[in-house]
């Protein structure tokens, strides 16, 4: 799990880094250049000159000053760098250099006035220029030579506008290369929000590589971005994570509850943090008690006649997961149907809401999941009702989300032991109002994201929301939030399924029953069902997904 920060968090660290004396902004451009170059030889060794005598590992970011020599007996390769108005560009110059430095012959263009470039820009600016020459980019011509790497340093993190369309062109003519390095960010994508500032992402925009520097920006993991980025590496510019911040005075140590709750997580492959131990199954309710309901009871409520697979699947991946027991509940008519399909899943006939709360008199039962092909017709209305009565742990998913946006008496009603799991259909008929600010042209950085729209519909229901996409936003009404980010070598666009929607809410019901927080359960049943994904691989359906849970816990738990 890694923190994200906002652009606006970055330049915090970065100015209190340099206030307090520990750096200058020359230094961390250096270091941001080197690691700029250091990346692109270990992403592709072949394009590494030797290093000394013979030809090496590529060099460290921190190594300083890489020391590149060329081998005469290989010809020269040449690298085209777009350079923009700001830092981002003053990087592209430093690259440049070093690049020009290990043999490279390198064609600059500068979009913007030399003379208005910011001091360390200007400065990276005048030493490229002792090298080598500076075209404008309106010169740049992506057939006029055979490049073998093209460097975006555009813009970054100081983007504020959509580009104007000649840059959008010379954009997209640098990623028809086939070795394109973004530095920082691609230029054009909002660092906060992962959106292209203006229509949208061009078709042509993506690059091989993105080189961030510190951490991640939040704009790395959602929206188009990282559709947009087949790589991306960060390296260390060596500023401090927060220590400085609070040394200034922009962070107080008193903040850090507050702090928390702004921060933005981002879950990729990081098996090392999730607590395995507790997934793989020590983690119970009531230590004593060492049987079946020691791990929870969960219901699943299903529809009608001919409507139960999606119970059936959200029952499954509950009982995989861990939960000690699972029912379904199933209209009377539904009972033999389901009672053919079901053997470790248990089964209870609920016909109306008054069954449901005579069942929910067993206070072992602690958690429920209602939605999947449940049925949005006045029965059903009056079961959520009850359901959400209970205050019990409770994941809503499909047409219970759909019953609540047609019921605000119900929705208001929404306690923070529930958890809402909408796609962004159900997101925008359930939160409009965000859906549409989400959908508006973002005209201006930082623009309206993701993460906002997830936010902000957390505080408005008082639960835990969790918008699915390949960045699946996770968000509780106090502003916690994590994004599931399921891109580059994480990529499972085989979970776009049907039935894999349903599984997910089986994941965190189970986790719910198991005794996890709602936010935990969300956050750990989404990354859960993303490993599971990509664990099985291309040909998944939802089936497959509580089946491959098992081989998934058991490799988590042998990487330890
Ligand atoms: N500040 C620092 O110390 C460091 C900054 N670094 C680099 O600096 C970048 C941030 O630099 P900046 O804050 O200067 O931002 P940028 O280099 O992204 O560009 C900002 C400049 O572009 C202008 N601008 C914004 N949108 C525009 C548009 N659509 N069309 C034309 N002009 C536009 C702004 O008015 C500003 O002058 C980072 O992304 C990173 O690459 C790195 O060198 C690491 C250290
Ligand atoms: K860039």
């Amino acid at each position: 799990m890694t923190e994200l920060l906002t652009a606006a968090q970055m330049r915090a660290i970065e100015t209190a880094a340099i206030a307090q004396g520990r750096v200058t902004g020359l230094a961390l451009m250096e270091r941001a250049g080197q690691g700029v170059v250091a990346a692109i030889f270990a992403q592709w060794p072949d394009l590494a000159p030797a290093v000394g005598a013979k030809r090496g590992p590529a060099p460290s970011a921190d190594a300083s000053p890489p020391e590149y020599f060329r081998q005469d007996d290989e010809g020269e390769q040449r690298a085209v760098v777009l350079c923009g108005p700001g830092n981002n560009g003053g990087d592209g110059f430093v690259v440049a250099r070093l690049l020009k430095e290990a043999g490279w012959e390198v064609d600059v263009f500068l979009y913007g006035d030399a003379e208005k470039l910011p001091p360390d820009a200007r400065e990276n600016y005048a030493q490229w220029a002792a090298l080598g020459e500076v075209m404008p980019l309106s010169a740049y011509d992506v057939q006029a030579q055979a490049y073998a790497l093209g460097v975006d340093a555009l813009f970054g993190t100081g983007l504020t506008r959509p580009l104007e369309a000649t840059v959008v062109e010379k954009l997209c003519d640098l990623c028809t290369l086939d070795r394109t390095v973004a530095i920082d960010i691609i230029s054009g994508f909002c660092a906060d929000s992962g959106r292209f500032l203006c229509e949208g992402m061009p078709p042509g925009v993506g690059v091989s590589l993105c080189v961030t520097f510190h951490v991640r920006k939040i704009g790395h993991s959602l929206a188009d971005c990282p559709l947009a980025i087949a790589k991306l590496r960060t390296v260390d510019i060596g500023l401090d994570r927060r220590d400085a911040l609070r040394k200034l005075g922009f962070l107080s140590s008193a903040d850090e509850a507050r702090e928390a709750n702004r921060a933005v997580v981002v879950r990729m492959s990081d098996r090392d943090d999730m607590p395995t131990a507790q997934l793989h199954g020590q983690r119970t309710i009531d230590k004593a008690q060492g049987h079946k309901y020691s791990h929870g009871h969960a219901y699943v409520l299903s529809g009608g006649v001919g409507k139960g697979g999606a119970a059936r699947l959200a029952a499954r991946g509950a009982l995989r997961v861990g939960a000690g027991a699972v029912t379904v509940g199933v209209p009377p008519a539904a009972l033999v149907e389901n009672a053919a399909q079901l053997n470790a899943v248990m089964l209870k006939m609920i016909g109306q809401a008054s069954d449901l709360s005579a069942v929910l008199r067993d206070a072992r039962i602690n958690a429920l999941c209602i939605g999947p092909s449940f049925g949005t017709s006045s029965r059903e209305v009056r079961l959520l009702a009850a359901a959400i009565d209970a205050d019990r742990p409770l994941v809503l998913d499909a047409d219970a989300l759909t019953i609540l946006a047609e019921h605000p008496d119900l929705f208001v009603q929404l306690h923070p032991k529930c958890v809402l799991t909408p796609h962004a259909g159900e997101f925008g008929r359930l939160f409009p109002e965000m859906a549409e600010k989400l959908s508006a042209t973002a005209t201006q950085g930082p623009a309206y994201s993701k993460v906002d729209a997830t936010r902000e519909a957390a505080k408005l229901s008082g639960c835990v929301v969790l918008f699915k996409g390949p960045d699946t936003v996770i968000a509780a009404p106090g502003g916690r939030c994590c994004i599931n980010a399921s891109f580059q070598d994480r990529a499972a666009p085989w979970l776009a399924t049907a039935g894999s929607g349903d599984v997910l809410a089986g994941f965190i019901t189970g986790l719910l029953a198991r005794g996890y927080a709602p936010l935990e359960a969300a956050e750990y049943g989404a990354w859960l069902h993303t490993e599971c994904a990509v664990d099985f691989g291309p040909g998944l359906i939802a089936e497959d997904l509580p089946e491959i849970l098992p081989r998934v816990l058991a490799d988590i738990c042998s990487n330890k």
